[in-house]
């Protein structure tokens, strides 16, 4: 059996195994990511996090002196961006002594180039690219349907605001069926439901593709502040804290916490090893 060294860590609960692979030599195959992020049988997190150096990944064209973030959702699917992962994994190359956390710290992902930094409040901003407010869609859930409006953070969301007389607490986002119309969404969608509680705030719920309902998603807070309007400066409630989000420049920022949690070392079973 052989076995890989893993780091655990969170950025508002929504959380990710991490593993660094410089060189891009691990094989990880949709089986291994379901295995690691299994929360019975293996280390359990909503995603993994590969660290790799960009010069080693084949599919990716700017410059090779910096990290790559691999990233992939639970069920072993491979999404383009995570906000809150991206957050993380550069809180994991500085623990690890891999970036220089006093400086701005360029990351490539398949979303393209981002950049992150270490705020004095312990906090961590990266940057998230241009948004896209797309078109109205209608969002199903269960029985229930709201008008939605596809918004791309480099990843594909559907934020829907709730009606003044429902409330968030109600929505089954754990077993009721989610869909969006797969014409706007080919390669699925990740859904925001949110409800406004001021000018530049909001609170939201969030079910992630490939994975369900998570306790937060960074990118998803980015498309429900850019959703919402009216506000170049807002701060999003999610089940696991509070996330900032800035949209007055060219590129949105996100702000918020993260931690690493946990190093260990997993055996892989006999059937991935
Ligand atoms: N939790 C992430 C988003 C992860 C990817 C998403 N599930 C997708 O498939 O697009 C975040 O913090 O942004």
């Amino acid at each position: 059996m052989s076995s890989i060294s893993f780091a655990k860590g969170h950025g508002t609960r929504n959380d990710f195994v991490l593993l660094l692979d410089p060189s891009g030599e691990l094989e990880l195959s949709a089986a291994h990511v379901r295995f690691l992020c299994d929360r019975r049988a293996g280390v359990g997190a909503d995603g993994i996090l590969r660290a790799v150096r960009a010069e080693a990944v084949p599919e990716w064209d700017g410059p090779g002196d910096q990290w790559f973030m691999d990233y992939r959702n639970a069920d072993g699917s491979i999404a383009e961006m995570c906000g809150n992962g991206l957050r993380v994994f550069l809180r994991y190359l500085a623990e690890q002594g891999l970036v220089d956390s006093a400086e701005r710290v360029p990351v490539a992902t398949r979303a393209g180039a981002r950049t992150g930094w270490f705020l004095p409040d312990g906090r961590v901003a990266v940057t998230m690219g241009r948004v896209q407010l797309g078109e109205q869609v209608e969002v199903r859930l269960g029985e229930h349907s709201w008008p939605a409006r596809a918004v791309s953070v480099g990843n594909p969301h559907a934020v829907s605001a709730l009606r003044s007389d429902e409330s968030l607490s109600e929505l089954d986002l754990q077993s009721a069926p989610i869909a969006a119309p797969a014409e706007v969404f080919p390669a699925g969608a990740n859904f925001e439901f949110v409800v406004s509680s001021g000018p530049g705030e909001i609170s939201m719920r969030v079910h992630e593709r490939g994975v369900g309902e998570t306790a937060s998603c960074g990118t998803g807070v980015v498309a429900a502040a850019a959703a919402a309007g009216g506000s170049e400066h807002c701060r999003v409630r999610v089940r696991g804290g509070e996330l900032e989000v800035d949209l007055s420049g060219d590129e949105a920022v996100l702000i918020g916490p993260a931690v690493i949690v946990a190093h260990g070392v997993v055996d892989w079973p006999d059937e991935l090893g």
